[in-house]
């Protein structure tokens, strides 16, 4: 018998819906009224919302088919030596072995498997987001993955990849300004953004921070919602999920997938991974595919499962009333005979996996043999959207298009960067540094005069090099920890990499800049040099065009290596190269290796340092009433000062090189 809180469900159903009720495919979706944008609040499903809902207009179905899927990668043993790695080759691994499967408008179709079964790279597959050799057939309404296809999808990852400084209505507003077409106003966007939220009864959390590693925000199950409702802004046509219920309560699990079910019964097609289906949550798929060591074993519909294993003669248990666990039993090979077996333990460990893999060989072979055959048959019969594909074609280049401005996706991205960085921009603790080490070096150089030369070249040399590590440490990190969204939303087809990558870069400038602004006002005045206004600002320019150098640099190292630590080492060694390399130290160096100073951005903007703060006629007392003229003293004679013009422009080269390097590795992230 069932226990009673498997015959009750107490999640949201939409009035009048039946579980195996599909939807024709010859209906016209966009003017039917059962196939508005479902709604599911706290208390159920909330018309109102849908009423409101602008995105009803925009929906066109989409069939998904793919046909004898196989996936191979190679992989390295794990034998070899620690430095030069290891030395056997690389053995082919076959993880998606002949999937086939056909999912319709309408259709929720749950992919059920053990862990490590393929769910996530078939499900990566139908998302067009597999890299590597996938080899077989996937279209979509006959079709390949285009890039109207990709806007038109929802993706949503077993990770959940959002700003935890966001809130739920920021995470949520911007990504519907981004998202939604330009044909809507920025209003009708934001109150999508509110319909979804209340769509997803996620009212009462929408104040909250998302949270997030070591900050405290929403909970998993709410943050699971966000990550659909942003896909579930665009009124996706397939929404592709990844384990949305790993790790939430039945009831929260039971939530999402009946939503997920309503968004199928609103005209999309739902595919998606669920690890141990509970079976109130089995009974809302219309269908599934088992995979068992990445090969089926059953597609078809969820509800004659039981039907099919028994007419090929596993029968489950008598303890069985999930047929997901049966099925999940099934896929690692153990029958109820198995069970047996594992409690009277005849032979060991060994005769019990010998069985497992006959059990799953005979069913791979049934699969082949009963399910494929109907399967493939299906493929070859047209359906009325695959014809309508080459009618669309047309509108393609329509589609194609970015769904919002240039300007809209730089203006969206600089604010939602400002807002999430606001904390660390203005952190307290980077401002206590710069003060800091401003005073103290204000102090250390207490009002120094010409007269002290060498202290004095000393802390012009000291603003080059602190301004140069400390842009470029602060950079490194930002394309790295960056990835994983940036990856999300251009793979999304959200907006241009140009528009991300120039608001990225401008909206960290604020304080790339303010901090470096105000070390050079107390420290040059405190440290006794020049007192003329021109020669500060000219000083003050210099930094901060150097800051601007150096921000570049650890831009291009982060972008290249997408990897802060392996950056962080890099640019180390680099800065070291350039403090030593850079004139002050080294009066003398040799001529083969006096080269290096020419890359270093921290000699040029020393050079000019030097050069704005002294004359050529300048003197200062190189002895008791011996005065000598500036350009002879030995650090600066060794410099080689001459038209300042040619050390701006190896400045300006190298802040557009190293920015161009950062766009470039970007583009083939
Ligand atoms: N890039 C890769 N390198 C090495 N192994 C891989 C790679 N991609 C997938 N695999 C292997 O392929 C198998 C299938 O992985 P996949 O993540 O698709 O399984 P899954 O069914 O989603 O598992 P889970 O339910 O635990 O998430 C696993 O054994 C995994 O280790």
């Amino acid at each position: 018998m069932m226990p009673p809180n498997e015959q009750e469900s107490s999640f949201p159903i939409i009035p009048g819906e039946s579980r195996n009720e599909t939807i024709p495919v010859q209906e016209t979706w966009f003017s039917s009224p059962s196939h508005v944008i479902p709604c599911l609040d706290d208390d159920g499903p909330s018309h109102q919302s849908c009423q409101s809902s602008v995105l009803r207009q925009s929906l066109r179905p989409i069939i998904l088919k793919f046909e004898e899927l196989t996936y191979t990668i190679k992989i390295q043993s794990g034998k070899g030596s620690y430095w030069f790695g290891s030395q056997e080759p690389k053995q082919n691994r076959l993880i998606l072995n002949g999937v086939s499967g056909i999912v319709k408008p309408g259709e929720l179709l749950a992919m059920l498997g053990p862990s490590g079964s393929g769910k996530t790279t078939l499900v990566t597959a139908l998302a067009g987001r597999l890299q590597g050799k996938l080899s077989g057939t996937v279209s979509y309404n006959g079709a390949p993955f285009t890039s109207s296809v990709k806007r038109r999808t929802g993706f949503v990852t077993q990770d959940d990849v959002l700003y935890p400084h966001l809130t739920v209505m920021e995470t949520l507003t911007y990504t519907a300004l981004l998202r939604l077409p330009k044909e809507l106003t920025r209003k009708e966007k934001i109150q999508q953004a509110e319909s979804v939220i209340s769509d997803l009864g996620l009212t009462r959390c929408c104040n909250s921070v998302i949270g997030g590693g070591l900050i405290r925000g929403i909970s998993g199950g709410e943050r699971k919602r966000v990550s659909i409702g942003q896909e579930m802004l665009v009124n996706p046509s397939l929404l592709l999920l990844d384990e949305p219920t790993s790790g939430l309560d039945s009831t929260t699990a039971a939530r999402i997938v009946a939503t997920l079910r309503s968004l199928a019964r609103g005209g999309r097609t739902v595919v998606t991974t669920i690890h141990q289906p509970s079976s109130r949550l089995y009974r809302m798929f219309d269908k599934v595919l088992v995979l068992s060591d990445g090969s089926p074993i059953y597609s078809g519909d969820s509800g004659r499962v039981m039907e099919y294993f028994g007419s090929i003669g596993f029968q489950p248990g008598s303890s069985f009333v999930n047929p997901a666990d049966f099925v999940l039993d099934l896929a690692n090979g153990i029958t109820s005979d198995t069970k047996q077996y594992e409690q009277v333990e005849i032979n060991g460990k060994l005769d019990r996996l010998d069985e497992q893999n006959s059990v799953k060989q005979s069913l791979i072979s049934a699969y082949k043999k009963n399910l494929y055959p109907p399967l493939k048959e299906e493929f070859s019969r047209a359906f009325p959207q695959d014809q309508t594909v080459n009618r669309s074609r047309s509108k393609t280049r329509l589609a194609n298009r970015w769904p919002t401005s240039w300007w809209m996706q730089f203006s969206v991205l600089l604010k939602r960067g400002l807002k999430e960085r606001s904390h660390e921009s203005f952190s307290g603790l980077r401002i206590f540094m710069v003060m800091s080490v401003s005073l103290l070096s204000g102090l250390l150089w207490w009002h120094s005069r010409v007269a002290h030369i060498q202290d004095q070249v000393g802390l012009l040399f000291f603003f080059s090099i602190f301004w140069g590590f400390l842009p470029l440490f602060n950079a490194i990190f930002t394309f790295p920890q960056e990835r994983p969204m940036l990856i999300k939303e251009r793979s999304s087809g959200i907006y241009r990499l140009s528009s991300y990558y120039i608001a990225r870069t401008v909206g960290d400038l604020p304080m790339e800049l303010i901090l470096p602004t105000i070390f050079v006002t107390i420290t040059y005045w405190m440290g006794g040099l020049k007192s003329s206004l021109t020669t500060f600002i000219m000083t003050l320019m210099i930094v901060l065009y150097s800051v601007l150098v150096s921000q570049g640099v650890g831009l291009a190292l982060g972008a290249i290596l997408m990897d802060a630590k392996k950056a962080a080492t890099l640019s180390s060694v680099l800065m070291l190269v350039f403090l030593l390399a850079g004139g002050y130290y080294i009066q003398h160096i040799p001529g083969f290796i006096a080269w290096l100073k020419y890359i270093s951005f921290s000699h040029y903007c020393y050079k000019l340092l030097v050069g704005v703060q002294y004359t050529w006629d300048e003197v200062y007392e190189c002895g008791p009433g011996l005065h000598c003229s500036v350009m002879d003293y030995e650090g600066i004679k060794n410099l080689r000062l001459g038209n300042m013009m040619w050390d701006v422009l190896a400045l300006t080269l190298m802040l557009l090189l190293y920015r161009f390097l950062a766009y470039v590795a970007l583009r083939n992230l």
